[in-house]
């Protein structure tokens, strides 16, 4: 059994990003993040710190906006005004919003050109269709550590647990781009470790923590957790139980680890390619 080293796959990427970026600035750009936070969610301030960390490093400009407790027109203001922004290269929306207002309702306002966390329901769209456009970094990470790992992905059998329109639907789209047979389960899917069980691919992608255990996974199957779920104890377990899951795959991204410092890097090359224009 193999733990996949996201840190790592995360570095590489930004070194490529880094180069860029430098590249950018010379010829006098500056790619700049713009990071709308309408929460004072615990979880939700440490992924902005992380970003604005890392986005300094590579030499991106994070513009941090706080706006906790923003209303839906609010937001939706805020968005348009920064999709006009010359000066904004990136928005990226974080989650959860205020109560009542939801993604897909303010999502649309941001410009697909700036959307790096393919927040735009017409993002979303251009992707089902092959159309050139922003991914959700998650579902981009899921791909790039499978692609960075050298996993064949052409006709293998592929399962993604979830459906939500940031992670499980796009994933399922890029991987379905790969050429996967990709199946899409869900909380409604009847008997989901007799599907689960028969990926050669196993993405979890649920937000439950230990959801899947031993009898789900296929032996020496790759197995890609998404699942970033806070623990009592200040800790974050992913949505696959991986000391139990460890015997029987071929190979696990941690969590922490795995996932979340590629989605991170992600964001920030999709940054970079918006400022390239
Ligand atoms: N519009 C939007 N897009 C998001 O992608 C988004 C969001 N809103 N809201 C919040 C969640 C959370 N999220 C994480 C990303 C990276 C780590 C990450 O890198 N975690 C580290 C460790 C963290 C620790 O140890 O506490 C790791 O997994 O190794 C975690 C969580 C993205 N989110």
């Amino acid at each position: 059994m193999t733990l996949i080293d996201g840190r790592a796959i995360s570095q590489a990427i930004l070194d490529t990003v880094s180069a860029d970026v430098a590249a950018l600035r010379d010829a006098g750009t500056t790619p700049t993040l713009a990071i709308v936070v309408p929460t004072d969610d615990e979880a939700t301030a440490w992924y902005v710190r992380s970003i604005v960390r890392t986005a300094t490093k590579v030499g991106v400009e994070a513009r941090q906006i706080d706006r906790h407790g923003i209303t839906a027109d609010e937001l939706v203001a805020e968005l348009a005004s920064l999709s006009s922004d010359p000066g904004v290269h990136g928005i990226i929306c974080q989650t959860p919003l205020p109560k009542g207002v939801t993604l897909d309702q303010v999502g649309q306002h941001i410009a697909p050109a700036k959307d790096v966390d393919g927040a735009n329901p017409e993002s979303l769209g251009r992707l089902a269709a092959g159309l050139p456009a922003f991914a959700p970094a998650t579902a981009q990470a899921v791909v790039e550590i499978l692609q960075r790992e050298r996993t064949p992905l052409s006709g293998v059998d592929l399962v993604v647990v979830g459906r939500s329109n940031v992670v499980g639907k796009p994933a399922a789209l890029l991987l379905l781009a790969e050429n996967a047979t990709v199946t899409v389960c869900h909380s409604r899917t009847r008997d989901l470790a007799a599907h689960t069980r028969r990926a050669d691919v196993l993405v979890a992608a649920v937000g439950r923590a230990h959801m899947l255990g031993a009898d789900h996974v296929k032996p020496g199957a790759v197995v890609i957790d998404v699942g970033t779920n806070p623990t009592e104890d200040g800790g974050l377990v992913g949505d696959v139980d991986t000391a139990a899951v460890e015997p029987v795959a071929g190979s696990i991204t941690p969590v922490p680890g795995g996932v979340g410092p590629v989605t991170t890097a992600l964001l920030l090359r999709n940054v970079v390619t918006a400022a390239r224009g």
